[in-house]
């Protein structure tokens, strides 16, 4: 791992990830703008009611004037009310899809060959719901909330202006009190929201977990078991949710009576008091009152705040998270290599998924251009781990892997990939048709090519067969393939990408034998002209290989032709011969 850790060292720091919000600040800002407007007709409308009633009390009729504020005022303030959420419901939709896009481009340049099952589920979360609640918090909740913090100060200002100073600043030295405890509530209330996005996380992964193991549960008659796990996960989220929802009910009660009744009761004193001493009218009383409920306004906002802001922060937080996590190798500044042969070389390549128990150790072996090289050995040996090192998803800790003489953690992770090809045991198919099967290697190939790439992968008379051809949907609810079948798509993509070097990680472990003669043909004609990499626990198949390569816990144990290695007496020639008494050939 030293090799890595320095190199990683070496490399610039990592630029600080824009924050989440980027994408619709302008909308936000809009909404703080609109908010703010709408509470200023608020206050203007509530002025007039007061002057309104100030003059009917004085036993006049409110001029016209004033009557056609009122209603400019009111008609404004409804126009504000009505375009807010507008706006903010666009840029939460907005955010939502630029989010998701920006984990999924940050996770194709992480790789994800390492992850375990249980973090895709958790990703799947992040991806889904994460997303839709930071969506939410940033552009419904956020700029209201703001304003709504700021919108006091502006009430404040039209009682110390229009009805009456001292009164202004009695009732401002309880304002505060407002933003604080928003604050200390936040604070306390942190850990109950990210508990709870970590038990949605987990369900999550538990879910997909039982998805993709569904046959095998069914196998083995542990539907109901697993059930039940899944129920526990279910009843887990619940009680989060509960003690989230009994946070927000306790802070309602505190606040709601706390301070909106305590602000209606205070206004309402001070109003009489004031209004006993003469200093001001009845018009003006009434203002001071109605004031006094636009003050309260944010209290509205900290009762949405555990829905929407303590959710949506713990999953701010849980995105920030991923979307900071680095590559384990980063790309280096260096320009792709051009016209590099394609030799494949492991010089003292040694390899630890944990550190302190390595899994190769001190490997070394070349695969000069258009040679075939067979690794084999018992299960464990490290076959695959070898092959994952030469297409650059884990980095040696020490030693080189090079492709034409290049160390391919110093070069391009992309021009590593343009390199390789591989057939591995099982295949992908998405959902869609047989022909974007085939395009994801080739994206511009027309079906001449695809044609092609199919009868070289012996799959062209299946495809003709089919009523719909190329255009056969493929994926979940498209043809099933066999295994075999399958596994000559990736035979046909690997044509079409048409790179010069070719890993082929057991492709035939889970087909039949009929299918494996078919496979086996296709891979024939595939390797011509390519430097290959066969990792293979059938010996039957490597026998024509240029060189073998047993490896055993981790280290080179033999290395020869077929012939060579058939005449001694190591684990090849013992496994040869445990295979040939087996099949009686
Ligand atoms: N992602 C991983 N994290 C931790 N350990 C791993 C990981 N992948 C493989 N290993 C361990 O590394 C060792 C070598 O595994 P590897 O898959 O390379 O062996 P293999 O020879 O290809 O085995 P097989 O023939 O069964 O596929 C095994 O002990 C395996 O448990």
């Amino acid at each position: 791992m030293d090799a890595l850790s320095a190199e990683q060292g070496a490399s610039p720091a990592p630029p600080k990830p824009e924050s989440l919000m980027g994408a619709i600040r302008g909308r936000v800002l809009w909404s703080v703008l609109g908010t703010w407007s709408q509470a200023l007709a608020t206050t203007a409308l509530l002025l007039l009611v007061g002057a309104a009633i100030g003059e009917i009390a004085a036993g006049r009729t409110p001029s016209s004037g004033l009557i056609i504020g009122l209603v400019a005022a009111a008609a404004l303030r409804a126009l504000f009310a009505a375009l807010i959420p507008a706006v903010t419901i666009r840029a939460g939709g907005f955010l939502e899809v630029s989010l998701r896009a920006r984990i999924y481009r940050h996770l194709l340049r992480l790789g994800a060959p390492l992850r375990s099952r249980e973090q895709s589920g958790q990703l799947v979360s992040t991806a889904t719901e994460a997303v839709e609640l930071v969506a939410t918090y940033y552009a419904t909740f956020l700029g209201p909330i703001l304003a709504s913090m700021t919108v006091p100060v502006l009430v404040l200002a039209a009682i110390a202006l229009f009805v009456d100073p001292w009164a202004a600043l009695v009732i401002a030295i309880a304002v505060p009190a407002i933003p604080l405890t928003v604050g200390i509530f936040e604070r306390s209330f942190a850990k109950v929201s990210a508990g709870y996005r970590d038990t949605a996380n987990r369900l999550a992964a538990r879910f997909l977990d039982a998805l993709q193991g569904l046959s095998t549960l069914k196998l083995f008659n542990q539907g109901t078991a697993h059930g039940r796990t899944l129920a526990s996960a279910s009843e887990d989220l619940r009680r989060a949710i509960m003690r989230l929802l009994a946070g927000n009910q306790v802070i309602l009660f505190v606040v709601d009576t706390v301070f909106s009744l305590g602000m209606i009761t205070a206004a309402t004193v001070l109003a009489m008091v004031r209004l006993d001493e003469g200093a001001i009218g009845i018009g003006e009383a009434v203002a001071l009152v109605l004031l006094a409920t636009q003050l309260v306004e944010p209290l509205d906002k900290v009762g949405q705040f555990f829905y929407i802001g303590m959710g949506g922060s713990a999953a701010a937080k849980e995105i920030k998270r991923l979307l900071a996590e680095r590559p384990s190798i980063p790309d280096p500044a260096t320009p792709a290599p051009d016209g590099a042969p394609a030799e494949v070389e492991f010089h003292g390549v040694s390899f630890a998924y944990d550190p302190g128990s390595p899994v190769l150790r001190d490997v070394s072996f070349r695969i000069t251009p258009g040679e075939k090289l067979a690794l084999v050995g018992p299960s464990g040996s490290g076959k695959s781990t070898a092959a994952a090192l030469l297409q650059r998803n884990i980095a040696a800790g020490e030693g080189v892997v090079s492709i034409g003489g290049h160390n391919v953690t110093e070069v391009p992770g992309d021009w590593v990939r343009e390199q390789i090809t591989v057939v591995a045991q099982t295949t992908y198919l998405f959902t869609g048709t047989l022909r974007d099967n085939l395009r994801v290697a080739a994206p511009g190939a027309d079906d001449d090519r695809l044609w092609q790439a199919l009868r070289t992968a012996n799959l062209d008379e299946f495809v003709r067969g089919l009523p719909e051809g190329l255009d056969t949907p493929t994926g979940e609810r498209g043809l099933m393939l066999s295994g075999g079948q399958a596994q000559r798509v990736a035979i046909a993509r690997a044509v079409l990408k048409d790179a010069p070097i070719l890993i082929l990680d057991e492709p035939t472990s889970n087909v039949d034998l009929e299918s494996e003669a078919a496979i086996l043909s296709a891979l024939d004609r595939l390797a011509v002209g390519r430097t290959v990499l066969v990792i293979a626990h059938r010996l039957a198949t490597v026998r024509d290989a240029d060189h073998i390569v047993v490896l055993e816990d981790g280290r080179v144990t033999e290395h020869g032709t077929h012939d060579e290695l058939l005449s001694g007496t190591g684990h090849y020639a013992r496994a040869m011969r445990r295979t040939e008494a087996e099949t009686g050939s």
